[in-house]
């Protein structure tokens, strides 16, 4: 049988849903045993059809007509009461999956691709539905049925009914010889339908270029090559189903021809009328059948189980680290010291780096591609955990504070900003309430105003997928404005002026230089004399280390590496 922890999604959901759950299986015990009560009745209409009682003939055919009539009522509220059970269910494990998704660290995160949790909540769910809460439900119903089947053959002849058991028994052999093939072929498959998921994703988002550069044999063998092996997967699972099903109709036939021969026997020897071998017919039907759906459905329950842990470690997600009470604050500095990092234990991406951010301070971060530059920003805004050294937030070491208030505290505009497929004014102000004012200011700051007045329907323009309907330039500049409008203490920029031109990226940076309380740092390529002249300091990296550090007056006189990069880069 299935054994799932207490604290799975699933039985939180049943706990949470008694009411339903009491409604769907009343009405599915009084559908269930009315429709094996079917056998007396058919029992009853042969016998008097026999005796050739005309009256008792009529009486059964009018209650006949009202009883089937009462089937059909209720097979109806048990099927309405099981499709409402199973859409809160899908409903509520995809809710949680998906705020289970949203709570994990940057770096949990990123063990799985998007295409993967688009996997799990679409797929993943829908296999749950296929292979768990469906059979759950039918299971309940053909138990009920399988029992009731029984009572209604031990009432008809006891004989025969223990002699139906022994040929039972074999079926009950079927799930034990499938159910592990098949939990482990569903886990496979749950896996390739993930990874095509991820290979169509990737197609589509790469649309442009496959278009451009003539890739179109190559992306169809790629969703070829993908589709082929899910499907495969698919069949894999399918073949293990269909042999269970063969198995357990095979049994279910042999037990039907058991009972006929008994029943016809029984008549012959005057034990049993010829109505209790119609009535005994069907019963066993309902006997056979059911137990068919129940030993089909336990190998589904066992094979998605693989899938439940899954979704029950998604769903019920806990940050490990950072999980410290005090607020970050940065009234005098952020202090790093020795500062080791990797990301996958080969090589140190940060290699024993150590600096102090002041409060107020606009620094400009350079190095050659690589030398990890977002590394430490990200690193500095917790976004790994990982990590040897000291990062402190005053006199507030990082592992002691609550992340979620580090993100109250600081914003960091990336060279890839990710724009909501919503209006400009959405994108900016992020369903958080801002005065007109406010806006305007960050408009104005973020050199947003410009453009945004020339369109025609302005900050209700729409954005597109991921920006599609504006231009890079746009997108930073809305990025910009969406980080000041917050008025965060500190602002990282991570080659966040890289898709303007050097007027505006000149412009947005004099802004936010000019910006009293701002501790910025800027990550830039953009090897501009005016530009650096501006910052306080200029922070010099190489293979995940400070190499130099100072204004760009003070690293130029001292003519050593960063004068050799910036006149190389210029
Ligand atoms: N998520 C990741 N997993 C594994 N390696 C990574 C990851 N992100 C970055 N790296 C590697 O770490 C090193 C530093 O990368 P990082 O992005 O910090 O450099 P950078 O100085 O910001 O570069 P650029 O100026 O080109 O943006 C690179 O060798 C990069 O390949």
């Amino acid at each position: 049988m299935l054994h799932v922890s207490k604290e799975d999604i699933m039985n939180q959901f049943l706990k949470e849903n008694k009411f339903l759950l009491f409604v769907t299986v009343l009405f599915t015990v009084v559908s269930s045993l009315s429709y094996v009560f079917i056998a007396i009745v058919l029992q009853k209409i042969l016998d008097i059809a026999v005796i050739g009682d005309k009256k008792g003939f009529l009486t059964t055919m009018i209650f006949s007509l009202f009883y089937f009539l009462f089937i059909g009522i209720f097979a109806y509220l048990q099927e309405l009461c099981s499709k409402r059970f199973i859409c809160n269910a899908l409903r509520s494990v995809r809710t949680k999956t998906f705020e289970g998704i949203e709570r994990r660290s940057t770096e949990d995160f990123e063990k799985y691709q998007t295409s993967e949790y688009l996997s799990f909540i679409t797929n993943d769910v829908k296999l749950l539905e296929d292979n768990y809460l469906i059979p759950l439900l039918e299971i309940l119903q053909y138990t009920i049925v399988f029992i009731a089947s029984l009572a209604v053959m031990i009432y008809f002849s006891l004989i025969i009914t223990v002699c139906v058991i022994f040929a039972v028994l074999l079926m009950f052999i079927v799930p034990g010889v499938f159910g592990g093939i098949m939990a482990k072929r569903q886990e496979a498959y749950s896996e390739k339908l993930a990874d095509f998921t991820g290979h169509v994703k990737d197609l589509l988002s790469g649309f442009e270029v496959i278009k451009s550069y003539g890739m179109k044999r190559y992306a169809l063998s790629r969703f070829e090559k993908s589709s082929i092996q899910t499907i495969n997967a698919k069949y894999s699972v399918d073949k293990t189903a269909a042999a269970n099903d063969a198995l357990s109709m095979l049994l279910a036939v042999f037990l039907q021809v058991v009972v006929i021969f008994l029943s016809a026997y029984f008549i012959m020897t005057g034990r049993v009328t010829p109505g209790v071998l119609l009535g005994m017919t069907q019963a066993s039907g309902n006997l056979a059948n059911p137990l068919l759906m129940i030993l089909g459905s336990i190998p589904k329950l066992k094979s998605v189980k693989p899938i439940i842990k899954r979704l029950k470690n998604l769903s019920e997600y806990q940050e490990r680290r950072f999980i410290g009470k005090t607020a970050p604050s940065l009234n005098k500095k952020i202090s790093i010291d020795h500062l080791k990092f990797s990301y996958d234990s080969s090589r140190n991406v940060i290699d024993g780096l150590s600096l102090n951010i002041e409060q107020g301070k606009k620094y400009a971060l350079v190095g050659r591609s690589g030398c990890g530059k977002s590394t430490l920003i990200r690193l500095i805004t917790g976004c790994y955990s990982k990590y040897e050294g000291t990062i402190r937030y005053d006199d507030t070491d990082l592992g002691d504070l609550d992340l979620r208030k580090i993100t109250e505290l600081s914003s960091v505009i990336h060279q890839n900003i990710y724009m909501f497929n919503e209006s400009i004014y959405h994108n900016i102000c992020l369903h958080q309430e801002f005065t007109d004012h406010q806006l305007e200011e960050a408009l104005e700051a973020s050199g947003s105003a410009g453009f945004i007045s020339q369109m025609a329907d302005g900050l209700s323009h729409i954005a597109g997928e991921n920006g599609a309907n504006l231009s890079g330039g746009q997108k930073q500049r809305i990025a910009v404005a969406r980080a000041l409008i917050r008025h965060k203490p500190f602002l990282i920029l991570d080659e966040g002026t890289s898709a303007v031109d050097m007027q505006t990226a000149y412009d947005i940076e004099t802004r936010l230089l000019k910006l009293k309380g701002l501790t910025l740092v800027t990550i830039t390529h953009n090897m501009n004399a005016d530009i650096f002249k501006m910052y306080d300091e200029i922070i010099y990296m190489e293979d995940g280390r400070i190499s130099e550090q100072g204004s760009f007056q003070e690293l130029m006189e001292a003519n050593k590496r960063f004068r050799d990069f910036f006149e190389l880069k210029k």
